[in-house]
This record gives C-alpha cells, sequence and structure tokens, in this order.
C-alpha cells in the first residue's frame, strides 16, 4: 500500500530532518517549519515614504517564495495606492489600522519618521502582529522600554531595523573577533557625517530631527555590537546645535574597562570619510567607508568586497537593498518561532536608546517626547 503526502506546498528541501526524538522516517515528512519555510513570509508596510519605497525594493530581491508584500497602508489612500502600484503590492490601505487588522499579514515594516515609531509600533503588536521597526527605535529610551514592553505582553516578535547588523561585512566582523583576530579589541573610532540640512526630518524638531538619532545610532550600534553589548562605564559627549535647537555635531568617548575605548564623530553637516576602525592587540579592522551600509571590509591590511545587489527600481538611500538582509534574518526568526532576534536583541536596542539619551542629556537636546 503507498501512502500518499499530499502537502499543502512542495517541500523544496532536500535533507528531511526526522521527526522530534524518533528515526528517520520512510519518506519525506515535512516538520511544521518546513511546511512554514515553504511558505512566503507575508509583509504589510506601514508608510509609503522613502524609507518604505526601498525596503519593498531590497525585498524584491530575495526569493518570492520567501517574501511577498501583501499590504501598504499610508495615512492618506491615495499614497498607498500608489505605492501599491509602483511596487505591484495588491492591498493598498487609508489609515494604519485597516493594515493592523489584515489577517493575512506576518510581519509588518513600520518605515514612518521616528516621532511616530512608539505609537505604530504599539499599535500593530496590540494587534498581535510581528513588527519590524525602522532606527532609531524611538525617541527615547522611556519610549523603547514601552515598544519593548508591548512585544513581551503581546508574544510577537519584535526588532528595531538596524539594518547594518546584517550586512555580510558585520557578520564577518563578528566571526573574526569571536575568533580572537585582532586580540582584545582596545579602541573603536567611527564617524558618520552626511550634509542633511535640506531634510526637513533631519532639522525640524517635531520631526524627530537630531543627528544623534539619525546618524550616530550607526556608529552607536557599530561600538555596542564590537564590545558586544557591554555597557560603557563612562560616557562624554558635547556637540554643536542647528537652529532648529536640535544636535548637529556630536563628540562622543565612550570608556569601557581595562582601558578599552570608543570615540565616534557625526554631523548632519557635511560629508565625513563615514569609516570606521577597530583596534586590538593583535590586528585592526578597517570599515573603509558607508560605515551604515559597508560593502567593504579590510582585515589587517587585506580588502574582501561584499557588494549588494542592484535595486530594480529607484531608491533613496544608498545601498538600501542591503536591507534584504534583515529582512531575511526576521524571517529566519519567524520560521524558528522566536521573539527577537539574538543579532539585534531587546537588550540591544535599549543599550542604544539609553546611550543616546544620555548623549543628549550631556549635550543639551530635549525634545517634547522626553516630558511625556
Ligand atoms: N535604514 C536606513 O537606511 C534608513 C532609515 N531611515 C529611517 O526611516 C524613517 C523614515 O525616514 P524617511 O523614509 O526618510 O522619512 P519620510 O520623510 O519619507 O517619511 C516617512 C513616512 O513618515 C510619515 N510622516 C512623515 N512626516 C510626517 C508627519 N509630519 N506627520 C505624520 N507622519 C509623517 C509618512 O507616512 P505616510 O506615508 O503614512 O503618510 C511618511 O511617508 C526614519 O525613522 C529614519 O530614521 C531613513 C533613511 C534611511
Ligand atoms: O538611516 C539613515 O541612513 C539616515 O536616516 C540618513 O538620514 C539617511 O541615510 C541619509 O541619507
Amino acid at each position: 500500500m503507498m501512502l500518499v503526502f499530499v502537502l499543502r506546498h512542495t517541500v523544496k528541501t532536500d535533507t528531511m530532518a526526522p521527526p522530534c526524538g524518533g528515526e528517520r522516517p520512510l519518506w519525506p515528512t515535512p516538520t511544521v517549519n518546513q511546511c512554514q519555510s515553504n511558505m512566503a513570509t507575508r509583509w504589510g508596510i506601514c508608510s509609503a515614504g522613502k524609507i518604505s519605497n526601498d525596503f519593498t525594493v531590497a525585498l524584491k530581491t530575495l526569493p518570492p517564495g520567501d517574501h511577498q508584500v501583501v499590504a501598504v497602508a499610508a495615512r492618506k489612500l491615495e499614497n498607498a495606492q500608489e505605492f501599491a502600484k509602483k511596487h505591484s503590492i495588491p492591498r493598498a490601505y487609508g489609515g494604519y489600522e485597516a493594515l493592523a487588522r489584515d489577517p493575512d499579514i506576518d510581519v509588518v515594516y513600520i518605515g514612518v519618521i521616528h516621532p511616530y515609531h512608539l505609537s505604530t509600533c504599539l499599535l500593530f503588536m496590540n494587534a498581535k502582529k510581528n513588527v519590524l521597526c525602522e532606527k532609531p527605535l524611538a525617541m527615547n529610551a522611556k519610549e523603547a522600554k514601552q515598544i519593548l514592553a508591548s512585544a513581551k505582553e503581546n508574544d510577537v516578535f519584535f526588532m528595531e531595523a538596524v539594518w547594518t547588523r546584517f550586512f555580510p561585512v558585520s557578520v564577518e566582523i563578528r566571526r573574526l573577533l569571536a575568533q580572537g583576530e585582532i586580540g582584545e579589541v582596545k579602541m573603536v573610532r567611527s564617524e558618520f557625517g552626511m550634509p542633511l540640512h535640506g531634510v526637513p526630518r533631519v532639522m525640524q524638531k517635531e520631526l524627530g530631527a537630531g543627528t544623534m538619532l539619525d546618524l550616530g545610532v550607526y556608529c552607536l550600534q557599530l561600538t555596542c555590537m564590537v564590545y558586544n553589548g557591554e555597557k560603557p562605564e563612562s560616557i562624554h559627549a558635547t556637540g554643536t546645535f542647528m537652529e532648529t535647537g536640535v544636535d548637529d555635531i556630536d563628540v562622543v568617548t565612550l570608556k569601557y574597562s581595562n582601558n578599552r575605548l570608543a570615540v565616534f564623530i557625526c554631523r548632519s553637516d557635511i560629508e565625513l570619510p563615514n569609516e570606521a576602525v577597530i583596534v586590538g592587540t593583535k590586528g585592526t579592522i578597517r570599515i573603509p567607508g558607508h560605515i551604515w551600509c559597508p560593502t567593504s571590509l579590510v582585515v589587517n591590511g587585506k580588502e574582501t568586497k561584499y557588494p549588494v545587489p542592484e535595486p530594480y527600481l529607484p531608491i533613496n538611500f544608498i545601498n538600501s537593498t542591503g536591507m534584504r538582509y534583515e529582512a531575511e534574518a526576521v524571517r529566519q526568526c519567524l520560521l524558528k518561532g522566536l521573539k527577537e532576534s539574538a543579532v539585534m536583541s531587546h537588550a540591544d536596542s535599549l543599550l542604544l536608546a539609553e546611550v543616546e539619551d544620555e548623549v543628549r542629556r550631556q549635550i543639551g537636546v530635549v525634545y517634547s517626547q522626553d516630558s511625556q
């Protein structure tokens, strides 16, 4: 007698994991995960803005059997419809609530400006949606804690979209550090400068402006990644202001135990080389440029390149197809039933938010959200 298994999806794996604890089956018997792994991760996009455009383009560089964009929501229906038409997305919603109610969404990507990260994260997680929210997670640590608490209360997956951490360059840096390639790290020096004074969300406080939250977060995330999520023993920050009352240039020093240091400069008025160097007792790792979306790494003088795919549509930001790496990481977490990523964990996000708060406090930048 031949047993025929009618599978919901063609199992595309060629190695069958035996049932939990059982011997290998006589025929392919996919586990739930293998069935799920043959179902595309269904994305909802919150906002029809610039980074949402780029994230959607990045998703299209991944196998369509793994990632599908099912819906987009914007404050105005016509903006969602225009976005949906441009990206061939089947559903468009006017208002984010409709997206939160859509039962066919596995995970929502939040691409609104940072003052609206808290409200949109809560909206979707209270609707039991998994969430990938753009950086910076929130306007301050208080908001960040609210978001992370909501993820736990709702038992959903949540990750701050610190896309840099998922680039092949970052994966290689972590591998080299883990195997002691450069010995004990004693210094991380980084910088991120871009001429952004014409960008409203970089200038206007009510839109979340301020260099630390927009650019400094990248220098800080690299530092925290290299120092494995360790809290600095001390922070020293100084800076200058834009005429709009937010930080323009930030110079930050972080001290760690055993004379380990980190220094970064971020500024929104001019372009810098945007490189970083990680100095250890036995060698040096250098990111020669684009530290927020790196495609090249120099290890003890030897350079290796890690190009990102070309976009199929115009993108707004450099190397944005590199957001594919974080998207795939989210998919893998969901397939494993994880509620957070070990690469960009909730503790990592909280550390970033707390250091950002302290830098702003020392420089003297206060947002309305700080007193709510
Ligand atoms: N990872 C990366 O490489 C990058 C990340 N980012 C992050 O992404 C976020 C968005 O940046 P970006 O796409 O450049 O921003 P946009 O200026 O394109 O705005 C994004 C969306 O935010 C909403 N929005 C904008 N202004 C307002 C307002 N005044 N009131 C209410 N909602 C508003 C709109 O949503 P709607 O469409 O619904 O109207 C808009 O489409 C930021 O948090 C930024 O830090 C930005 C650039 C690069
Ligand atoms: O995340 C980023 O890269 C920042 O939002 C910058 O403002 C953007 O890339 C500017 O080009």
